[in-house]
């Protein structure tokens, strides 16, 4: 792989056409983004979509088969570079025979500069009681501030989360989303993957949406609600009209979609204005139209809906 430095200290993330292919997957197909310093990233996509394979990629667990990944200015497999990463991934996986605390201290021991005990401890919410006990002891969200404190030990400046809240109760969760933005406020770097648009909007400064390998939307989250948050309208046809008044529609540019669903007509569309002025002019045979806003979570399944699924 070779190695486009880019002297812009600002970047801390910088992908260039990275594809990766399992057998006949493509799990990740041309894609390229730029990470800032001190951002909060969400990478947010359905099962399947390449999240975790991109996230394996800048961490330098997985080799691009083409496209560079360079993070914080050098190749993810530099020890430099990784001494300046910290990860916390789906699995946690800890030496059994150790307790908690002894385990954080042996990591902590492989960085020169490490962050302060105490301050993990404040960080992650754990406790000298959780220290003490044994991994195996551990119920599971205490496994997962575990495996948060393991990624705070070498005082990173580069964060990566995978599904960080999965397994933690509200108040595990509130604590570690305002410690990710008091990190990314001491400009620490910090990206996500997660399936919770809820979770990306109240914390990321941006979302990548992932779909098939590829990005489907890219901005802040105010750009990407706006996105998705796509109105849409419905009615129902007259009788054996339906095809024509699809193949109208179709024919409309600011239609983004079109699906029907128990006897209704659904259009997707940035200006439904024009939808209703187009029926009420040509005095399409449709009736019971309604106006639908849709919430954040059925407009994500809208974009990143396989297209065989819209009409
Ligand atoms: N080691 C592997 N061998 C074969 N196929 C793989 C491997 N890793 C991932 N894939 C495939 O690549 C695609 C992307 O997987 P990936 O784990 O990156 O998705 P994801 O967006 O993280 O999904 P999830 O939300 O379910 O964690 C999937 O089709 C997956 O089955």
């Amino acid at each position: 792989m070779s190695l486009n430095i880019t002297q812009n200290t600002a970047v801390a993330v910088a992908i260039h056409n990275v594809s990766k292919q399992f057998g006949s997957k493509r799990a990740v197909d041309g894609v390229s983004f730029t990470l800032q310093q001190g951002s909060i990233t969400a990478i947010l996509g359905p099962n399947g979509a390449g999240k975790t394979t991109i996230l394996s990629m800048m961490l330098g667990l997985l080799e691009p088969d083409a496209g560079t990944v360079e993070v914080l200015g050098g190749s993810p497999k530099d020890l430099k570079v990784r001494r300046r990463i910290g990860a916390m991934l789906q699995e946690v996986s800890v030496m059994d025979s150790l307790k908690a605390g002894e385990i954080l201290e042996l990591i902590r021991g492989y960085y020169p500069k490490p962050m302060e005990m105490a301050e993990v401890m404040q960080l992650t919410g754990l406790n000298q009681e959780d220290l003490s006990k044994r991994a195996t002891k551990m119920s599971g969200g205490q496994k997962r501030k575990l495996s948060f404190a393991l990624a705070l030990a070498g005082n990173p400046d580069l964060l990566f989360f995978d599904e960080p809240t999965v397994g933690l109760d509200t108040t595990a969760r509130r604590l570690f989303w305002s410690t990710v933005r008091s990190l990314a406020a001491q400009g620490k770097s910090i990206l996500f993957t997660t399936h919770y648009l809820q979770e990306a909007d109240d914390n990321a400064d941006r979302i990548v949406l992932f779909k098939d390998g590829r990005i489907a939307a890219d901005g802040s989250p105010a750009e990407i609600k706006a996105r998705l948050s796509r109105k849409s309208l419905s009615f129902q046809c007259r009788s054996g009209t339906a095809a024509n008044i699809i193949a109208r529609l179709e024919a409309v540019p600011d239609v983004t979609g079109l699906q029907q669903e128990q006897g209704r007509l659904h259009v997707y569309t940035n200006n439904t204005d024009l939808v209703l002025s187009i029926i009420f002019k040509e005095e399409l045979p449709v009736h019971d139209i309604q106006m639908d806003q849709g919430s954040l979570d059925e407009a994500f399944e809208q974009l990143t809906a396989r297209k065989e699924e819209v009409v």
